[in-house]
């Protein structure tokens, strides 16, 4: 195992805001208007979008009862069908689906849960005060940035929910200020709870504007006698004038730093900055899925593009002869290279990279690939980064996607340069919202 520091390039650690704005998501809630559906569906300005169905009686008693479900619903846009049976929610997405794939290859039944609530182990809650000065926290309204106070949401770990409402009742006696964006004052900013779903670990992230948090023992230890179940506290410093969670700097105030979590009978370590699936249920069946679409015999050379903590590829490891994997989160290749050892896994190799780049590289010095996975961000891969996998020539590609419109665009593309889609497996990510994760096996047309 080793990392490329030479041709490494400095990675940004980005966590993105929950609250999506951008054009391409508003397009998408547009688009979500089938004519199969017997319900319609509308596009807020603020980008959120609302179901309302309109035929079936017997749906609309189930509305009546799901809209008490979340009083702020409407006012933070963040679950775009919260509204919807659950079973009308995974037919929509398919109806998306086949509009955008469908004609590259049939697209299967969702793989969805069997209870969509509270299935989010990654909780992030904003911090700012009313006039008087109260505290609140809660979650930015979808598209803008102000802050719909919340207690408890339907998609978050309850547990994540209760410390986030404890932080907030702690403030006033410890003299904490909430920071104001308008006019860059005050202290606390940011609470990211990390909770390892299958280990029990919780960490909690203070994102403050300085590393100085008064009565820091004296704060960590009330927090703790609250909620002894907290493994982890880390002090994150972020004093820029940025929509990003977190900053550079951090402090372990309490415990490792970071926490492990176990998925498909492997340990991983998970570190603020890392990127980590947010629906561990989910993540276990999608890893699974993934890797039995690749129909492995031990013999392949496995690239793992975009891999984070290197789940796909360590899990993939004992059924190929080796894998190399690549990653551009500098924390995330750390987690990573613990990972692969920790769970006594020696034959892949990781490297901090951009993926295009890294790609190039290995096509420019006549390397081979038997087998890809990649499951790259929102907004796909590059064209580069495609033109160098042609190069590579895999026999199979796994093409794991949070992005059905960019996923639609790359397919275009694998099929103009002699590949097929074979399988289409959606998996429900992102229960009660739009979003669409997808697990697509392309193979090179002369592959049976
Ligand atoms: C959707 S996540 C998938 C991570 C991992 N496969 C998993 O299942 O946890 C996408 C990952 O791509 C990384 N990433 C984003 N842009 C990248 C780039 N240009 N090159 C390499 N990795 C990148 C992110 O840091 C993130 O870890």
């Amino acid at each position: 195992m080793m990392m490329n520091k030479k041709t490494g390039k400095t990675g940004t650690s980005k966590v993105q805001k929950k609250a999506d704005n951008s054009s391409k998501a508003k397009k998408a809630g547009n688009s979500l208007k089938t004519k199969k559906a017997d319900f319609s569906l509308k596009t807020k300005k603020s980008g959120s979008v609302s179901a309302k169905i309109k035929s079936d009686k017997k749906n609309s008693d189930v509305i009546a009862k799901a809209a008490k479900r979340c009083k702020v619903s409407s006012k933070c846009g963040g679950c775009q069908f919260i509204d919807m049976p659950y079973k009308k929610q995974l037919k929509v997405k398919h109806d998306r689906l086949e509009e955008l794939i469908g004609k590259y290859c049939e697209v299967g039944e969702f793989i969805g849960m069997e209870d969509p609530d509270h299935y989010r182990c990654k909780v992030h809650a904003v911090f700012t005060h009313d006039r008087k000065g109260n505290p609140l926290s809660g979650i930015y309204q979808e598209g803008s940035h102000k802050v719909v106070p919340v207690d408890a949401c339907l998609l978050e770990d309850k547990k994540a929910d209760d410390i986030i409402a404890t932080i907030r009742g702690m403030l006033r006696s410890f003299k904490i200020k909430t920071y104001d964006e308008d006019y860059g004052q005050g202290l606390l900013r940011h609470v990211l709870i990390r909770v390892g779903k299958n280990s029990g670990q919780i960490m909690v992230i203070l994102i403050l504007t300085s590393p100085i948090l008064p009565s820091k023992n004296n704060f960590v230890k009330a927090l703790l006698k609250a909620h002894p179940e907290i493994t982890t506290i880390v002090l994150n410093v972020n004093d820029k004038h940025t929509s990003m969670i977190l900053g550079e700097q951090e402090k372990v105030l309490y415990g490792k730093g970071y926490i492990t979590d176990t998925v498909c009978g492997m340990e991983f370590k998970i570190s603020p900055k890392s990127f980590y699936q947010v629906n561990p249920v989910q993540t276990e069946k999608m890893y699974s899925k993934a890797i039995e679409l690749a129909h492995l015999d031990g013999t392949e050379e496995a690239l793992d593009c975009y891999s984070g903590v290197g789940t796909i590829g360590i899990i993939a490891s004992p059924h190929v002869k080796h894998v190399t994997s690549v990653e551009i989160n500098a924390d995330a290749v750390k987690d990573a290279i613990w990972n692969a050892k920790n769970n006594g896994i020696k034959n892949v190799t990781f490297y901090k990279n951009d993926a295009t780049r890294f790609m190039q590289q290995m096509a420019d010095s006549g390397d081979k690939a038997d087998v890809v996975f990649m499951d790259p961000p929102r907004s796909g891969a590059t064209e580069e980064f495609l033109s160098s996998l042609f190069v590579l020539g895999p026999k199979k590609v796994v093409y794991i996607s949070c992005g059905p419109d960019s996923l639609a665009r790359d397919l275009g593309i694998f099929t103009k340069n002699g590949y097929r889609v074979t399988d289409c497996v959606p998996v429900d990510m992102f229960c009660h919202t739009r979003s669409i994760e997808t697990i697509v096996l392309l193979k090179r047309a002369d592959i049976k």
